[in-house]
């Protein structure tokens, strides 16, 4: 007989790590993030079992996303696990639905980023429960049962659930291939960091050697604060890596249209595979008239698109070549797997956005079950990874020869140690208590 899992407890942890000290994670728009995460633990009835989420930001604010997390807690405590699993898209609806909180989205902003860990959480819990890592839980639902998990409100004009349906039983029969193949081979990786713009010269050449020689194919550079200086580092870039390897640019929002196309037309010369982030998150028609613009340089975002409804509007506008989905910003994996099923439906690319904390973890995740389930295809498809924090989890990534291996513990591999939830905890954990002293 199943057990019953009860939800008793959501016990919240603003955790922050001093990342400004060293510039890592910096971009032109944001110039001194400290890594953070709202955490989130469920406590349930068998101490065995707890599920563990966060949604990242960047230091102030995230305290904001703790008390939004608390205030959905109400939603969950005292239901089974069981309640929610017997239709995880009616689960989801639940928790994006309550009638007073959705007042502060809908489906955007601090609310969203809280649905994101509260419902990871949850997943996560589940897939330590049934005793897999979540990117198997998932290969190994049938089509109907992927379906069930997807919220198809104010979609069905991009996709409807039986157009979903199709997708996903074409996929069926060969998924064990494409398992096959992510154990042997693992998922292409690109990195970021070599690339963010607080790095000194010397330093990103080193970076950029040590990447190489590890074996990754693409790196990602961060561009945005002034052209000139823009130009000349991804001149130091090119010398480093050469032709042969791709090179991605990340704009974090800096320009307007006009001017993301104008600089465009200068940076090209580095040949970029992609420009990210050109303009406003919410600019579908500026992403669009960027895309026109400098095609055949793809148009790359989504780490700040909020939702699903977004998602679609800039993939059925062609405002975006690159689709950069991000675990926490929409609503956790529910909201994602819509996502997928939307870009492989119009043949958009999902490469996740993973420069966070956590992120790396959650995303590999994704992008394989975008493989195996949903586009079956890893074709112009890699996974961002950056080289920060991983430490601080039971169950770190993998990397090898520039790609990422399947997770082998059950869950989200998003638990983070206690010591490490102890010392950053923000204000009073140590390393924040010396740091505020100093201060
Ligand atoms: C503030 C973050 O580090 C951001 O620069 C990440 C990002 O844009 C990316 O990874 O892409
Ligand atoms: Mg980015």
């Amino acid at each position: 007989m199943k057990q019953t899992i009860t939800i008793t407890e959501v016990l919240t942890k603003d955790v922050r790590f001093p990342t400004s000290d060293e510039l890592d994670g910096s971009d032109a728009m944001n110039t001194d993030p400290d890594y953070s995460a709202a955490y989130v633990i469920l406590k349930t009835d068998h101490p065995e079992f707890e599920g563990h989420g966060l949604t990242f930001t960047i230091g102030r604010g995230n305290e904001l996303c703790v008390a939004a997390i608390e205030s959905l807690s109400h939603l969950i405590i005292g239901k089974t696990l069981e309640s929610f699993t017997e239709n995880m898209g009616d689960f989801w609806k639940m928790i994006t639905g309550d009638s007073q909180l959705r007042w502060l989205g809908p489906e955007k902003g601090v609310i969203h980023l809280a649905t994101g860990a509260v419902v990871n959480a949850v997943w996560d819990l589940y897939a330590k429960v049934e005793g897999k890592p979540l990117w198997k839980l998932i290969a190994d639902m049938s089509p109907e049962e992927f379906v069930r998990c997807v919220d198809f409100t104010y979609i069905t004009d991009a996709i409807t659930p039986e157009e979903a349906l199709k997708i996903l039983k074409s996929n069926e029969a060969t998924k064990q291939e494409r398992i096959d193949i992510l154990l042997k081979d693992g998922y292409p990786a690109y990195t970021t960091s070599a690339g963010w713009l607080g790095y000194s010269d010397d330093k990103m050449r080193r970076l950029c050697q040590e990447a190489k020689a590890e074996g990754f194919k693409h790196m990602k550079i961060k561009v945005g604060s002034d052209l000139q200086d823009d130009m000349r580092r991804a001149q130091i870039i090119r010398e480093e890596i050469g032709n042969d390897l791709q090179l991605m640019m990340d704009a974090n929002q800096k320009w307007d249209v006009d001017e993301a196309i104008e600089n465009m037309a200068s940076l090209k010369k580095f040949n970029p595979y992609w420009i990210e982030e050109p303009t406003s998150p919410d600019d579908i028609l500026g992403h669009a008239k960027i895309a026109r613009a400098v095609a055949p340089i793809k148009v790359a975002t989504g780490e700040h698109c909020q939702n699903r409804v977004m998602f679609k509007q800039l993939i059925m506008a062609d405002a975006l070549q690159i689709c950069q989905i991000d675990s926490c910003r929409v609503g956790g994996v529910n909201e994602i797997l819509a996502i997928l099923l939307m870009a492989a439906k119009y043949k958009v690319p999902v490469c996740p956005h993973a420069g966070g904390v956590g992120l790396c973890e959650y995303v590999q995740h994704l992008s394989m079950i975008d493989y195996i389930c949903v586009s079956a295809t890893m074709e112009d498809r890699i996974i961002e990874y950056v080289d920060h924090l991983h430490e601080h989890f039971f169950d770190p990534v993998v990397i090898k020869n520039g790609a990422y291996m399947p997770p082998q513990q059950p869950g989200y591999s998003i638990t983070m140690k206690p010591e490490s939830l102890e010392t950053y905890s923000f204000p009073n954990g140590e390393v924040w208590t010396k740091k505020l002293q100093k201060a």
